[in-house]
């Protein structure tokens, strides 16, 4: 009854006003299901292929669209995502393109969710899913790829570590946001925003350290549970010729590590996503070394969601975290492939939004389904808090 009976493929605008492919599944008892593709800035090098969308579209209904239609159940969603891998026949999806895959796995999700009549996190989750829900990190201020002449480190971001709820959690980041502006207005610094929503001022990353010390403390003082802060720090983007620039500034792979060990403790960081160079995994397991057992060193560019990749980690002992987003790997499946052996190993898992996204709300539901710690899905702004108010939906809903 989920047979796959048409799939329908069109370009949409994302946050950003580029072009990214939207997918519609239907089936034989009529259910239906719709999802879109984000798209990074700070891309992985080892990321799947994401192609101009008109691109994967031709490609995706030459090649993946016969092997779904009449063929595969929406509801079987490793029997979907093994087509689009046939389909594709690559190792990072350059023919069909990440972006027309992961839209197909996410709507034939939704798809195989409609036809049960289930919520898509339960569909994903099943019955027995745990009863916890991810904490939102909540990006406040940035730079780096996200914003022109704010800060060099890419997102500092509110981690509302004592909240008693995902309402009360999403509510707090918006709190800490709002508290940045006042104090941004307080010092006479102007500042736009970024493309995931956050403050891009003109300061140097010290000061941003200020700002976020003084806004978190504020709305914690006022909400009465701890919230903390943490960092994606892209760091891929900041090093070039064996050095990390900041600015004019440089630091030594060595002074690198001595820099993000230090800054953990000095402002007690719940969370550093990408301290240190995509192919440098030996840097990342020294750092996890030194203060993986106070904070949560975290690999986006480093594992790319991939298991191979983060099957490395795990053996050289990189990082405890491992960021998740379903584009950088293309289906639904990989996505999940990489939580349980992230989860088997003890790392967390933080499943995350792209800097340019659309109103899909599929990680809201991934996050839940899969009993993610974490997720990361901004702060305010449309694209941003559709997921999050969705995440407050589930949790009613859930009770
Ligand atoms: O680096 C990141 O974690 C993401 C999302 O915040 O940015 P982008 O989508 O540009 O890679
Ligand atoms: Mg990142």
């Amino acid at each position: 009854m989920t047979l796959i009976t048409a799939v329908r493929l069109r370009r949409i605008l994302d946050s950003r006003g580029n072009p990214t492919v939207e997918a519609d599944v239907l089936t034989e008892s009529g259910g239906f299901g719709r999802a879109a593709a984000p798209s990074g800035a700070s891309t992985g090098e080892y990321e799947a292929i994401e192609l101009p969308p008109s691109e994967a579209i031709a490609s995706a209904r030459e090649h993946a669209v016969p092997r779904l239609v009449g063929e595969v159940h929406a509801g079987n969603q490793r029997e979907v995502d093994a087509a689009l891998h046939a389909a594709d026949g690559s190792e990072d999806f350059s023919e069909i393109g990440a972006n027309s895959a992961v839209a197909i796995s996410m709507a034939a999700a939704k798809a195989g969710a409609d036809v049960l009549g289930a919520p898509l996190y339960q569909h994903l989750g099943g019955a027995f899913r745990g009863d916890n829900f991810p904490i939102p990190l909540g990006n406040v201020i940035g730079g780096g790829e996200h914003a022109k002449d704010a800060t060099n480190i890419q997102e500092f971001l509110a981690a509302p570590v004592g909240a008693p709820s995902v309402a009360e959690a999403v509510f707090a980041n918006a709190e800490v946001h709002a508290a940045a502006a006042d104090i941004l207005d307080e010092r006479g610094v102007p500042a736009a925003k970024g493309d995931e929503g956050a403050w891009a001022p003109a300061v140097d990353d010290a000061e941003a350290f200020d700002i976020m010390e003084e806004a978190v403390e504020r709305v914690a003082d006022d909400r009465g549970f701890e919230i903390k802060f943490g960092l994606d720090m892209a760091a891929a983007e900041l090093y070039e010729d064996g050095e990390y620039h900041y600015g004019d500034e440089t630091k030594s792979v060595d002074e690198q590590i001595d820099y993000v060990a230090e800054l953990v403790t000095d402002y007690d960081l719940a969370y550093v996503e990408d301290p240190l160079d995509e192919n440098d995994y030996e840097a990342f397991a020294e750092l996890t070394d030194r203060v993986g057992d106070q904070t949560l060193i975290c690999g986006d560019d480093l594992f790319v969601t991939n298991v191979s990749r983060l099957q490395e980690g795990i053996d050289k002992g990189a990082g405890n975290s491992i960021l998740i987003k379903p584009n950088q790997i293309g289906t639904l499946t990989d996505a999940f492939d990489a939580i349980e052996l992230a989860t088997e190993h003890g790392y967390k898992s933080v499943v995350s939004h792209r800097s340019g996204e659309t109103e899909d709300t599929t990680i809201a539901h991934l996050a839940v389904a899969t009993d993610a710690p974490f997720i990361k899905t901004g702060t305010v702004q449309g694209e941003r808090t559709a997921k999050l108010n969705e995440l407050i939906r589930i949790a009613e809903d859930a009770v």
